[in-house]
C-alpha cells in the first residue's frame, strides 16, 4: 500500500469530491460514518462513558459526526469543543447544527481559562482535536490539555492521526502529542506511524478506505510504500515443476569467528530453508565439525585460520556470496573481505561485522558491487552513515547512501526500511520476540538465498525482509514471545511461504 503525504491526501480529498460530485462535507459523513461502524462493531452498545475532543476544523468535524452517530444509538457520549481558534470549518459548523438536532446535551466549549474535565480510567476518549491540518507544535493550554488526555489512562482512540503528530516531522520537545491506544487511519498509512521514533504514539494502527478515487491514487507517487502479505505475495516466484536444484542457486556464506560459528549455521540454515539450491559455507578451521555436524546439507569450506577469516576462496563458483555475520573486524578478515570485492561482480549481501568493517575503511565502498545488499541495524547504520538529527534526517542520508554507493541498505528495526535509491519500502511484519540474537544472521541467510534463486535484488531484501517477520510471526505464536529463538525463525520460513497465499479469516 502506498504512504502518502499530508499534502498528497488532502489533494485526494479535493479532487476526488470533483470526481465523485459530492460536497466535503458527504465526505467528512462517508470517513467518520466508518469510524462510527469501528466502534459501534466493538462496544456493541456497552454502557461506557464515551467522550469526544473536537476541534474546529474538519479532524473535529469527524469527532461531531462520530457523536451524532454513537447518540444515535444511544451511547452515553460527552463531546467537548477544543476552542483553539475562533476559525471553525465550514463542515465543523453545519456537523454543529445536525449535532444539536439529535441531543440537547449539547457540546461543552473548552478554552484557556476552562477546567480540563474530569477524564476516568474507564473512559472512552475519542481525540478529534487536529488532524493533518496540524500545521505547528501543539503547546499552551491546548498541549497541557493534550497531556492531561495522556494522564487520564483512559483508552484513547485518535481520528485519522494522534492530535499533535506530524506527517513529516518529529514533534519538538516541547510539544505534546496523543499517545493514542489505537488509531483509525483514513485511506492510506503516513511514515510517521512506522518510524522509531514516533511509532508509539499511534498505538495499534487500522487503515479505513474511504473511497477516495483508486485512479487517482494510484497515479500519486508513493513515499514509501508498506509492505504488508498482498505486496509481498506479488513478488514471490512459484516453483516450477521441471527444475532442478542448480535452479536455485549455488549461494556461499562467509562468516564465523572463534567463538562466533553459530552465526553463520543459522544463515547458512536460513537459506537452505528459504530455497537455496546449493549452499556452502567459508569459515574458519575451528568451525568445520559444528557446521558439518549442525547443517549436513551444507557444504563447509574452510580458511587456512583457524580462528578467523582471512582470505576469500577465488576459486569457489558460487552465484551469491554473503559476508560478515560472526567474523570481527581484524586486519586479516578486512582483507578476506577486500578480496571478496575485489573478485565478484555481482551483488553480495553483507551484514554485522562484514558492515563494522566498511565502516572502518570507508574506500572499501567504492568496491561494493551495484546492487548489493547492506543490512545494518541502527547502530551499524550510524558507523555507515554518520550521526542523524532524527529518523527523517536519517532516511534521507540513507537514501543519499543508497544513490552514491548503488546499494540497497535494509535498515533493520520494529519496521524494517528497504531503501533503494529514492524509493522506501516498510515492513509489516514480525514481533518484538525477534528482537534475539542470531535473528540478524537468519535475515541474511533470507535475502542471500532469494538473491541466489534470481530475485531482482530489492525484491530479495524486501521479500526477505517481510518472509523473515512473518515466519517470527508464526513461530511466536507457537513459542510466545520471550522463548523465540532465531533459529525458530529459520525453521518457519517455509511455513510463513505457504501463509502469503491463505486468506486471513479477518480479511474475508
Ligand atoms: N473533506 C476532507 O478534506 C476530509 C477531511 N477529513 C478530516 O479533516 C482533517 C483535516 O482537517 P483540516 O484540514 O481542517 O485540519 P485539522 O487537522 O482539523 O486542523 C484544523 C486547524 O487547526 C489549526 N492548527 C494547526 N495546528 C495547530 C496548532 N498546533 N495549534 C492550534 N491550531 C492549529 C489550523 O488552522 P490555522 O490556525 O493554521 O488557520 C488547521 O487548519 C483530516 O485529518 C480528517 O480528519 C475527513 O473528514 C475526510 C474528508
Ligand atoms: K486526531
Amino acid at each position: 500500500m502506498k504512504i502518502l503525504t499530508a499534502e498528497q491526501l488532502s489533494e485526494a480529498d479535493k479532487e476526488t469530491m470533483k470526481i465523485q460530485d459530492i460536497t466535503s462535507e458527504e465526505l467528512m459523513e462517508r470517513a467518520a460514518t466508518l469510524v462510527f461502524k469501528e466502534i459501534h462493531k466493538r462496544l456493541n452498545g456497552a454502557p461506557i462513558p464515551i467522550k469526544i475532543f473536537c476541534g474546529i476544523g474538519n479532524n473535529g468535524g469527524d469527532g461531531l459526526v462520530i457523536a451524532r452517530h454513537l447518540i444515535q444509538h444511544d451511547y452515553q457520549v460527552k463531546v467537548y469543543v477544543v476552542n483553539y481558534s475562533d476559525k471553525r470549518s465550514d463542515d465543523f459548523l453545519a456537523n454543529y447544527e445536525k449535532l444539536k438536532e439529535v441531543t440537547n446535551n449539547w457540546p461543552e466549549l473548552i478554552k484557556e481559562d476552562t477546567r480540563f474535565p474530569e477524564i476516568g480510567t474507564g473512559d472512552f476518549v475519542i481525540d478529534a482535536i487536529f488532524g493533518i491540518g496540524l500545521n505547528r507544535p501543539v503547546k499552551g493550554w491546548t498541549g497541557d490539555l493534550v497531556e492531561h488526555i495522556n494522564d487520564s489512562g483512559a483508552f484513547t482512540l485518535a481520528i485519522d492521526m494522534p492530535s499533535g503528530l506530524f506527517t513529516d516531522q518529529v514533534p519538538g520537545e516541547e510539544a505534546a502529542v496523543i499517545e493514542a491506544d489505537y488509531t483509525l487511519s483514513f485511506q492510506n498509512p503516513k511514515l510517521v506511524f512506522y518510524l522509531p521514533q514516533t511509532m508509539d504514539y499511534s498505538g495499534e494502527l487500522q487503515i479505513l478506505d474511504i473511497g477516495l478515487d483508486k485512479e487517482l491514487l494510484k497515479s500519486l507517487d508513493a513515499q514509501a510504500f508498506l509492505i504488508d502479505k498482498e505486496e509481498a505475495a506479488g513478488m514471490y516466484h512459484h516453483r516450477r515443476s521441471n527444475t532442478h536444484k542448480g535452479d536455485y542457486g549455488n549461494v556461499l556464506i562467509m562468516g564465523g569467528s572463534f567463538g562466533k560459528i553459530g552465526s553463520v549455521l543459522l544463515t547458512a540454515t536460513a537459506a537452505l530453508r528459504s530455497g537455496s539450491g546449493l549452499c556452502s559455507l567459508y569459515i574458519p578451521g575451528c568451525g568445520y565439525n559444528i557446521v558439518q555436524t549442525g547443517l549436513p546439507e551444507a557444504m563447509v569450506l574452510t580458511d587456512e585460520d583457524d580462528k578467523m577469516l582471512s582470505a576469500y576462496p577465488n576459486n569457489f563458483d558460487a552465484n551469491v556470496v554473503c559476508f560478515g555475520m560472526g567474523v570481527g573486524t581484524e586486519e586479516k578478515t578486512k582483507n578476506a573481505l577486500k578480496e571478496l570485492l575485489e573478485n565478484f561482480s555481482d551483488p553480495v549481501v553483507i551484514d554485522a561485522d562484514g558492515l563494522n568493517i566498511l565502516s572502518k575503511d570507508k574506500e572499501l565502498l567504492d568496491l561494493l558491487p551495484e546492487n548489493s545488499i547492506l543490512t545494518p541495524h541502527p547502530g551499524e547504520l550510524k558507523r555507515l552513515i554518520g550521526e542523524w538529527e532524527d529518523d527523517f534526517e536519517k532516511l534521507e542520508m540513507a537514501k543519499d547512501f543508497s544513490e552514491k554507493y548503488k546499494v540497497i541498505l535494509v535498515i533493520k528495526g520494529a519496521h524494517t526500511f528497504t531503501i533503494n535509491g529514492k524509493s522506501m519500502y516498510v515492513n509489516n511484519s514480525g514481533n518484538p520476540g525477534m528482537s534475539t540474537a542470531g535473528s540478524g544472521d537468519v535475515l541474511s541467510g533470507v535475502i542471500t538465498s532469494f538473491l541466489g534463486q534470481g530475485y531482482e535484488p530489492v525484491e530479495a531484501a524486501v521479500l526477505g525482509v517481510f518472509l523473515h517477520g512473518l515466519s517470527g510471526d508464526i513461530a511466536a505464536s507457537e513459542f510466545g514471545l520471550e522463548s523465540l529463538l532465531a533459529g525458530d525463525i529459520a525453521k518457519n520460513i517455509g511455513r510463513a511461504v505457504k501463509k502469503l497465499f491463505e486468506r486471513d479469516a479477518v480479511e474475508e
